[in-house]
């Protein structure tokens, strides 16, 4: 079983630097995934009430026999449910979706600048975190701009931003910011959606005698990002946290860091609504 080590978030709360993603995760197989995560080792989840299946992530928690003090559940508040009001309800939901009586983390989806929304939902997780019932609460997909607006509006920052982030989209400039924020950097499709076979990371992991995925998921933990990949596959849940005994050199992270070539997979967080 592997030990997998915590980063600390400005909110004080300690979250391991990877989790599981389950995104595109039907119920029954999220409950098998997390049960097999937590055996692995996994502590930390992440969900969504888009994802719909926070009741199989919950399942699967129950199943595992885990603490829950020692466990770290991420879920977010979808773009539909943004507005002061809606947000407090949409978390009353997931909350009783998941079984379960506070989250470790609640995250504003997107921004959706358009609807003008996001800072009254940020005031509804301002309030989630005065009752405990959100230990920690932060941001999915806010640009500079986005998060300057929020820090004009409140005092609270967000504990982190989770971001699309991997060899391909390294966003250089948006975690400078969060460095000099005190705000962590998570990156979602930590794996490029399973792309991990480029040539250059292939080498690297066979001078390692790694796989490409914990190549990549090295780099990540090496950059100080928290990373959540996803996978259903037992061996690769296993495989993507077994990256702690081993170490990238210079000249490993620079030749990642040459495969930049700023490519989202996913949707353009300033228009995205
Ligand atoms: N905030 C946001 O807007 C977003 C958040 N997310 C979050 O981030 C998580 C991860 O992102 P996601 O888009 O799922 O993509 P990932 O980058 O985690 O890649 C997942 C894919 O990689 C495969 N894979 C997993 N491990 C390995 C391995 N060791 N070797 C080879 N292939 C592997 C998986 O296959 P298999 O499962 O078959 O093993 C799956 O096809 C999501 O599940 C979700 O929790 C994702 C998108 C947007
Ligand atoms: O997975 C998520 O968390 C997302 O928000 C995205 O997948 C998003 O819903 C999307 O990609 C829509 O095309």
């Amino acid at each position: 079983m592997t030990n997998v080590p915590t980063k600390r978030l400005n909110s004080g709360a300690d979250m391991p630097v990877i989790g599981l993603g389950v995104w595109q995760v039907a119920d029954d197989v999220a409950a098998d995934a997390v049960v097999t995560a937590i055996e692995a080792g996994y502590t930390s989840i992440d969900t969504a009430a888009v994802y719909r299946n926070e009741r199989g992530v919950g399942e699967g928690i129950r199943r595992s026999g885990a603490e829950r003090e020692k466990l770290f559940v991420t879920t977010k508040v979808w773009n539909d449910s943004q507005g002061y009001d809606t947000t407090l309800q949409a978390f009353d939901k997931s909350l009783g979706r998941l079984g379960l009586d506070y989250v470790d983390l609640y995250l504003i989806h997107w921004p959706a600048a358009s609807r003008g929304l996001y800072l009254d939902t940020w005031k509804a997780l301002e309030k989630l975190k005065a009752e405990g019932r959100a230990r920690s609460i932060g941001v999915s997909n806010f640009h500079i701009p986005h998060l300057k607006r929020l820090f004009e509006s409140s005092d609270v920052r967000p504990a982190l931003n989770q971001i699309e982030l991997h060899p391909g989209l390294q966003q250089a400039e948006l975690r400078a910011f969060h460095a000099a924020n005190d705000i962590a950097t998570e990156a979602w499709s930590p794996l490029q959606r399973g792309a991990v076979d480029r040539s250059e990371i292939v080498a690297i992991a066979a001078k390692h005698g790694r796989t490409p995925a914990q190549v990549i998921l090295r780099w990540h933990v090496q950059l100080g990002n928290i990373a959540i990949p996803k996978s259903v596959t037992p061996s690769r849940i296993r495989e993507n946290i077994a990256v702690f005994d081993f170490e990238l050199d210079d000249a490993d992270m620079a030749a990642i860091a040459k495969l930049d070539a700023g490519v989202r997979t996913g949707p353009n967080p300033d228009t995205f609504a």
